[in-house]
């Protein structure tokens, strides 16, 4: 069984070319179906320890991947049981289903077990469950001890993490082949449980990757403060916002941090602070690297005048920019083009709420949206949430695991763009991945109930750790 941290994600669509380029290779559903039976059948075996098992088996190859299952796991001598939603529909099915040499209850009659196996619909699942059928799943998943969906709990829609029905919220889940949309999308993703992958040798080439733990330098002895990254946050009408993303900077590991602010200065000591002009703003940039600088631009802009002149100079330069808050209402078509003829990345980190006024309603996958919403604007987009998904320009996204629910609060989201910015500034590889990855981390490390300030102090942990 495979960690789900950076795996390749497959559509439903893309996990059907898999298998039919495995199939033209040689292979036959059959044998896809067999390895992956006897990989569940062998998770359940050591997780089950013994205890009775009950197997719910649906009409399609999910369901053949549960007789597989049952049939290796009875011939290993475990007390296993299966209950079924109706006959099997497909050949690799029937097959798997002839391989059963034991009864199969009806699933209204499936009653309760302390192990619950979940192989009613897979990738193939195109409606909502009827009623009757998700109750009994409902019935039978909480009454467990442990349950076990077979590559996704029924209900689930594979790419968008939609729950087309009532989904019980399992104990693990068995992707097979590869990790889905759905494993790592929310609702869905809070389903799942604990995810683990069984590879059944399938190529699985996608454009689509979890992410995992960034790979970050630590400063040499030839370093100094410029060449470690200098960050320069423009602020604006409510201060807090970035004196949180400039901490965060220099907790994240930026060599200077500068703010721009008009109210009075305050610790830390360690952070520069300037009044806004242009001028001044122009003078602090004037001669630095371009590779070892990034601009933050919205927390905490506020509107107006003032806050769209601030955003246009730093539009303007030619710095690494991380588009945050308020100044996202400020972009358009025009902002894209300029984004787009810019010698630097630029990074757009909106929540649903500004994805939406900004590209619209997300209508399919959040994966998707990310991606169209990166080719239109030519920026790497960030798009927050429990459930971030990082896309690029080029096609590609990155989509985070997990996240701590206890992030919802005030002032996060500027950690975030301060933590991005120190890792442009640092020339990092994967910049906006490795800040989206440190920022979830050090919420992991504060627990529960924590505030912003908490978080960007707690990056100086995780920073030297990575
Ligand atoms: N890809 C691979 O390499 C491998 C994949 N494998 C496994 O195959 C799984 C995909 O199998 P699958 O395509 O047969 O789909 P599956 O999810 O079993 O269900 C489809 C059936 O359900 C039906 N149906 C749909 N919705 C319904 C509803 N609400 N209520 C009632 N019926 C509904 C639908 O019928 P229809 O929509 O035509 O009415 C069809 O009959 C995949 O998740 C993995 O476990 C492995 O075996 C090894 C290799
Ligand atoms: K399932």
């Amino acid at each position: 069984m495979i960690r789900p941290e950076g795996q390749p994600i497959l559509t439903a669509a893309a996990m059907r070319a898999a298998e039919d380029r495995a199939i033209a290779a040689g292979s036959s559903v059959g044998a896809l179906m067999e390895r992956a039976g006897a990989a569940v059948a062998e998770a359940v075996r050591r997780l089950a320890s013994g205890a009775p098992v009950l197997i719910l088996c649906g009409p399609g190859n999910n369901g053949g991947d549960g007789y597989v299952a049952a049939r290796v796991l009875k011939a290993n001598g475990a007390d296993v049981r299966i209950a079924a939603l109706a006959d099997p529909r497909t050949e690799a099915a029937t097959a798997a289903r002839a391989g059963w040499d034991g009864p199969v209850a009806p699933l209204a009659e499936a009653g309760e077990a302390p192990v619950v196996v979940d192989a009613l619909f897979g990738t193939g699942l195109t409606r909502a469950l009827d009623d009757a059928v998700a109750r009994v799943l409902g019935e039978t998943v909480r009454a467990a001890r442990l349950s076990i969906a077979v590559d996704l709990p029924s209900g689930i829609a594979t790419d968008t993490g939609a729950e087309l029905s009532a989904v019980p919220d399992f104990s693990l889940t068995l992707t097979l082949g590869a990790l889905k949309p759905a494993h790592l999308l929310q609702p869905a993703a809070a389903r799942c449980g604990t995810v683990r992958i069984i590879d059944i040798g399938l190529d699985r080439s996608s454009r689509d990757w979890s992410m995992t733990k960034p790979v970050i330098a630590a400063p040499t002895a030839a370093d100094h403060k410029y060449s470690r990254g200098l960050v320069v946050v423009i602020g604006g009408d409510m201060p807090g916002a970035a004196a949180l993303a400039s901490e965060a900077a220099m907790h994240a590991g930026a060599g200077y941090v500068m703010l721009f602010e008009d109210h009075a200065a305050s610790t830390p000591h360690a952070l520069v602070r300037r009044a806004w002009s242009a001028e001044a703003f122009a003078q602090a940039l004037d001669g630095k690297r371009l590779d070892k600088t990034a601009i933050v631009v919205g927390p905490g802009l506020g509107k107006g005048d003032i806050a769209a002149a601030k955003f246009a100079a730093a539009l303007d330069s030619a710095y690494k920019l991380v588009i945050d808050g308020d100044a996202l209402h400020l972009l358009d078509d025009a902002a894209f083009a300029r984004i787009k003829a810019r010698p630097t990345p630029v990074v757009l980190t909106p929540h649903a709420g500004e994805f939406n006024a900004l590209f619209g309603a997300v209508s399919g996958s959040k994966i998707d949206a990310a991606r169209d919403a990166a080719a239109r604007s030519g920026a790497i987009v960030v798009f927050k949430g429990p459930d971030t998904v990082v896309a690029h320009p080029d096609g590609r996204t990155r989509v985070a695991l997990g996240a701590s629910p206890w992030l919802s609060t005030a002032g996060t989201g500027d950690v975030l763009a301060g933590t991005i910015a120190t890792m442009l500034a640092a020339n990092t590889f994967a910049p906006a991945e490795a800040g989206v990855w440190m920022h979830s981390e050090a919420a992991r490390r504060l627990g529960g109930a924590f505030i912003a300030d908490d978080l960007a102090r707690m990056l100086s942990a995780v920073r030297t750790s990575v």
